[in-house]
């Protein structure tokens, strides 16, 4: 029979780990050092999110919410959940040039969305019985807030509304909790920018009719902050939102006051050192020394925070160092930067090593 989710998907439930990422891990194994192999053994354990970001990848939703409904039948441990990404907006990631996807505004790239959402919601249909998390485009409202005046973002906006408008209505099913991508405080934390990013969430959510599956907003996506710092590290500046829970603290009431009452998810898959080695907060890519952080739970200490939760997979690319490639970006030949690096979404071995090196909690 079908599930409603009701507050918390999260709470008493745990994050499917998904068979793609643990053959990655499987793959990586045998060049490890010995001392890191069980290390990665239990990261390949660990929940977390699926990124869709392909309509090719589409069709894995299905197979992976079959496997799901077996384990939960087997009846053995906590209820599984799915936890996936959409990811594949026409402009993608209009301010950098490492995860450009597959779309394009200029090449009928709204029409070819709505139909990657439509081959999501069927899936979705298909497996009603099951609950399912998305974080809805990473990268994409942040940009608009942001980068307006960048050319690609610019000519993206309607799309990226209209877009995520159509995808948080389609997918806005009882067995679905929808967390849309909030950036995270050394972006949209900042005092000129948080009051814009509230009004345009606040509107999004609005102008889609307030879907009942829209729970709240995704912080820290793809980024390395803290959930929770005594004292600022040098390179947030003047940023009084120097870590997650003080960001999603300063942006709740902005949300609430436009009745959007949202609660959050916080990624942490790579926050597990902190201060970090960032020359400047706006380093985004492959940043050296990191480590896993803390393992995916509801222990947040918050009520505005559902979970903690590992969306961007630690040892996939976040873009290549490879400069005569056309996705390199040039953040990814920073000094922060981890090099030679592959191009986003691929394996990094060397960054897989790092995060288990430095994991805090120790794997
Ligand atoms: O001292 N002051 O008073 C003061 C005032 C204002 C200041 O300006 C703010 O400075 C911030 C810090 O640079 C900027 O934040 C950066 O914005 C970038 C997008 O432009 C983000 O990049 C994305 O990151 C994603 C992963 O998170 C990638 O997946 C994605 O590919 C990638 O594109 C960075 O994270 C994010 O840190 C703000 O825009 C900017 O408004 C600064 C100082
Ligand atoms: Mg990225």
């Amino acid at each position: 029979g079908s599930t409603s989710v009701v507050g918390n998907i999260f709470a008493g439930r745990q994050i499917y780990a998904n068979p793609y990422y643990a053959s990655e891990i499987a793959a990586a194994i045998p060049s490890l050092p010995s001392s890191l192999q069980a290390k990665a053994s239990a990261v390949a354990k660990i929940g977390t999110f699926v990124w869709l970001d392909t309509a090719a990848k589409v069709p894995t939703m299905d197979t992976y919410l079959s496997n799901i409904e077996k384990l939960n039948a087997a009846g053995t441990g906590p209820e599984t959940i799915g936890a996936f990404v959409v990811y594949d907006l026409p402009n993608r990631d209009c301010a950098a040039l490492a995860s450009n996807g597959e779309l394009t505004v200029a090449n009928d790239g709204l029409t070819k969305y709505k139909a990657y959402i439509d081959s999501i919601a069927a899936i979705i249909k298909k497996h009603s019985s099951t609950k399912i998390a998305l974080v809805i485009e990473p990268d994409s409202l942040g940009n608009l807030v942001t980068n307006a005046n960048v050319a690609k973002c610019q000519e993206a906006h309607d799309d990226y509304i209209s877009g995520v408008e159509y995808a948080i209505k389609t997918l806005n099913f009882d067995n679905v909790a929808m967390y849309l991508d909030g950036g995270h405080g050394g972006w949209l934390g900042w005092p000129a920018n948080i009051g814009p990013a509230a009004d345009l969430f606040a509107s999004i959510y609005t102008a889609a009719g307030k879907p009942k599956a829209l729970r709240g907003i995704a912080t820290d996506v793809s980024n390395y902050n803290a959930y929770q710092l005594a004292t600022a590290p040098s390179y947030t500046q003047s940023n009084p939102n120097f870590d997650e829970q003080r960001y999603v603290n300063a942006l709740a009431p902005l949300l609430t006051a436009q009745g959007f009452p949202a609660h959050f998810i916080i990624d942490q898959g790579r926050s597990g050192v902190q201060p970090t080695s960032q020359l400047q907060q706006g380093d985004w890519c492959n940043v050296i020394n990191t480590g896993f952080g803390t393992r995916p739970t509801t222990n947040t200490g918050d009520a505005l925070v559902d979970a903690i939760v590992w969306v961007k997979p630690g040892g996939e690319s976040d873009g290549t160092s490879d400069s005569s490639s056309p996705r390199y970006d040039a953040h990814c030949g920073y000094a922060d930067a981890l090099k030679p690096a592959p191009e986003a979404g691929t394996w990094f071995q060397a960054y897989f090593e790092q995060l288990l090196k430095n994991a805090n909690p120790a794997l």
